[in-house]
C-alpha cells in the first residue's frame, strides 16, 4: 500500500495543511478537519487510510490467523447467542506500521449487531447503579435520578418539541426539528457510562470500592473474541461505553489503568464510521483506522500501550440499524440517534489471571498495582 513519505506529503494537500509537522498532534488535527465521506477525502489529500470496507487496501494488510475453537458445538451456540457470523467468515488483519494493532472487520450478523446497540442504549442508561458522565451533568437526586428514566424522558423533548403537523405548510423541515428537540433530549448529553471496574476519570485507579458485577453477556462475547486471537486466559472486567456524535472527538491518550497490561483491550464499535489513530510515539504519524458498525480493535502486545485517539466521526449514509419487526416509537427514536452517533465498547481486563481482587488503595506501592 502506498506509505505515508514524506515525498507524498510534498504533493498533497496535506503537505500545506501540516506544514511539516508529522506529528501524533498534526495528524489528529487534519483528521478532524476533513468534511464529508472521510475515506473519500483521506485518498484525495494522498494519505493512507485502513479501512475493511475498502477491499484494495484490506487485501493487502497481512492477516491475523483466527483459531476455530476445540469444540465446535459450543462455538455454534455462542455465534447465535452473541449475534456473530460463522469464525470462517471472520477476517483480521495486523495493523502494519503498528505491530499488535488487530483489526476484525464486523464479525457480527444485523441481528446480533441491533442487540449490542439496544444494550448499550436501553439497558446501560437505565441502569442506576452505573456511573455515566450525567452524574455530573445533572445534579441527580436519589428520586430524580429514578424517575428520570432516560429514554422516555427523551422521547417527551422529542414529542413535545414537534408541532402539531400543518396541513398546508409543504416546506416545513421536519427531520431538522426531530434532531433539534433530540439534541435537547437527556439522551443526547450521554457520553460514557462505565461497567464492572468503574473507571474513575480523576485518580485513573481502580478499586473494590467502585465496583458493580461486569455484564456476563459482555464477558462471554469478548472471552470468545480473545479466544479467536489466541489469548484463551482473557476475562472482561472493566468496561467503558463511549457515546460520540458527529465530530465528537477524543484526544490522543494511553490506557494504563490497568495493573494487567499483558491482556489485550477489545474496543467494539457501532453506528456511524470514525477515525481511529493509534501509533507507538507521539513524535511520529500514526496508522490511521476506519472503524465502522461492528469492526472490533484488540489492542495487543505493544500496540496495548499505544498512544490512540479519535479525530473524527462521520456519517455514512449507507449504514442503517437493522429496522425492529415493528414499527414503534422506540425505534424512531433509535434511528434518529444513530444517524448522528458512534457508540464503542472498550473493554479490558483488570486484574492479573489468578488473582480476584485489588489491593487496597493505601497498600499499593505504584500506581499500576
Ligand atoms: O472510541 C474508540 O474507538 C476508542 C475509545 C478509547 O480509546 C477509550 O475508551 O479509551
Ligand atoms: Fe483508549
Amino acid at each position: 500500500m502506498a506509505e505515508f513519505t514524506a515525498a507524498s506529503a510534498e504533493s498533497s494537500l496535506l503537505a500545506k495543511m501540516i506544514n511539516g509537522d508529522k506529528t501524533f498532534k498534526a495528524a489528529f488535527k487534519f483528521f478532524k478537519s476533513l468534511k464529508g465521506d472521510v475515506a473519500v477525502a483521506s485518498q484525495k489529500a494522498n494519505v493512507d487510510i485502513i479501512d475493511a470496507a475498502d477491499c484494495a487496501l484490506w487485501d493487502q494488510l497481512k492477516s491475523v490467523e483466527l483459531s476455530h475453537g476445540d469444540n465446535p458445538e459450543e462455538g455454534n451456540s455462542l455465534l447465535e447467542e452473541f449475534g456473530l457470523v460463522p469464525v470462517e467468515e471472520w477476517e483480521a488483519k495486523e495493523i502494519p506500521s503498528c505491530p499488535g494493532g488487530i483489526i476484525l472487520r464486523s464479525p457480527f450478523t444485523r441481528r446480533g449487531e441491533r442487540s449490542w446497540i439496544e444494550k448499550s442504549l436501553w439497558d446501560y442508561p437505565g441502569r442506576e447503579d452505573l456511573p455515566s458522565n450525567l452524574d455530573r451533568h445533572w445534579e441527580w437526586t436519589e428520586q430524580s435520578r429514578s424517575s428520570l428514566k432516560w429514554w422516555p424522558a427523551s422521547s417527551t423533548f422529542v414529542s413535545d418539541a414537534l408541532p402539531e403537523r400543518p396541513k398546508k405548510r409543504r416546506k416545513h423541515d421536519w427531520k431538522a426539528d426531530k434532531n433539534k428537540s433530540l439534541a435537547a433530549a437527556p439522551i443526547w448529553k450521554l457520553r460514557w457510562i462505565t461497567l464492572g471496574y468503574h473507571h474513575d476519570w480523576d485518580s485513573k485507579l481502580y478499586s473494590e470500592d467502585k465496583k458493580t458485577p461486569f455484564p456476563d453477556d459482555v464477558n462471554c462475547l469478548c472471552r470468545f473474541l480473545a479466544r479467536r486471537l489466541g489469548y484463551r486466559e482473557f476475562s472482561a472486567e472493566a468496561a467503558i461505553v463511549n457515546y460520540y456524535h458527529l465530530d465528537s472527538t477524543l484526544s490522543p491518550h494511553q490506557d494504563v489503568s490497568e495493573p494487567y497490561q499483558e491482556a489485550p483491550l477489545i474496543s467494539i464499535s457501532f453506528g456511524q464510521p470514525a477515525v481511529f489513530l493509534i501509533g507507538a510515539d507521539k513524535a511520529d504519524w500514526p496508522s490511521a483506522v476506519i472503524l465502522r458498525s461492528g469492526d472490533v480493535f484488540v489492542m495487543t502486545g505493544p500496540s496495548r500501550l499505544a498512544f490512540h485517539g479519535v479525530p473524527k466521526v462521520f456519517a455514512d449514509p449507507k449504514w442503517q440499524l437493522l429496522p425492529a419487526r415493528e414499527k414503534t416509537e422506540r425505534d424512531a427514536l433509535l434511528t434518529a440517534y444513530l444517524a448522528h452517533s458512534r457508540i464503542n465498547l472498550n473493554v479490558r481486563q483488570v486484574l492479573p489471571p489468578g488473582q480476584t481482587c485489588l489491593p487496597r488503595l493505601d497498600q499499593r506501592t505504584g500506581p499500576g498495582d
